[in-house]
């Protein structure tokens, strides 16, 4: 069964790991980079699941969401997050980021 994991973070939601595009870095550097700093995996294949943009409130975001399917390493917490994985129909369930329902939506369709 496909699984996909996310750490909840102090925004009181759960998220998918990631985090901020650093300069000179391209969308796969900084996804291989940000799970070995989340999650201490290192990711071995990735390729592009969905973008999109969106606007909060306080500030804009472009977000680029990645389907890994291959790591290796075991995912755990190490800056102090909760993380579990969560099959398809537990996922639906889970409250998200405003930003994210329409990549959550393509999950519950696509994968
Ligand atoms: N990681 C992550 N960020 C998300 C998601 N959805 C979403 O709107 N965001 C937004 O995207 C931005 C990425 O944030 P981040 O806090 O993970 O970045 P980071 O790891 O570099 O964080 P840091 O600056 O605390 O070190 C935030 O503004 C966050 O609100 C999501 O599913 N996962
Ligand atoms: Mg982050």
């Amino acid at each position: 069964m496909k699984q996909t994991i996310r750490p909840p973070t102090p925004r009181g939601k759960w998220e998918f790991p990631g985090g901020k595009i650093e300069s000179e870095e391209t969308t796969e550097q900084a996804l291989v980079r940000e799970l070995k700093e989340e999650l201490n995996i290192d990711v071995l294949k990735q390729s592009p699941f969905m973008s999109l943009s969106f606007e909060y409130p306080e500030k804009h975001v472009n977000l680029h969401f990645q389907l890994v399917t291959e790591y290796s390493g075991e995912a755990q917490g190490i800056e102090g997050q909760k993380v579990q994985w969560f099959n398809k129909e537990a996922l639906m369930q889970l409250t998200f980021p405003d930003a994210n329902v329409p990549v959550v939506k393509r999950i519950n369709e696509l994968l």
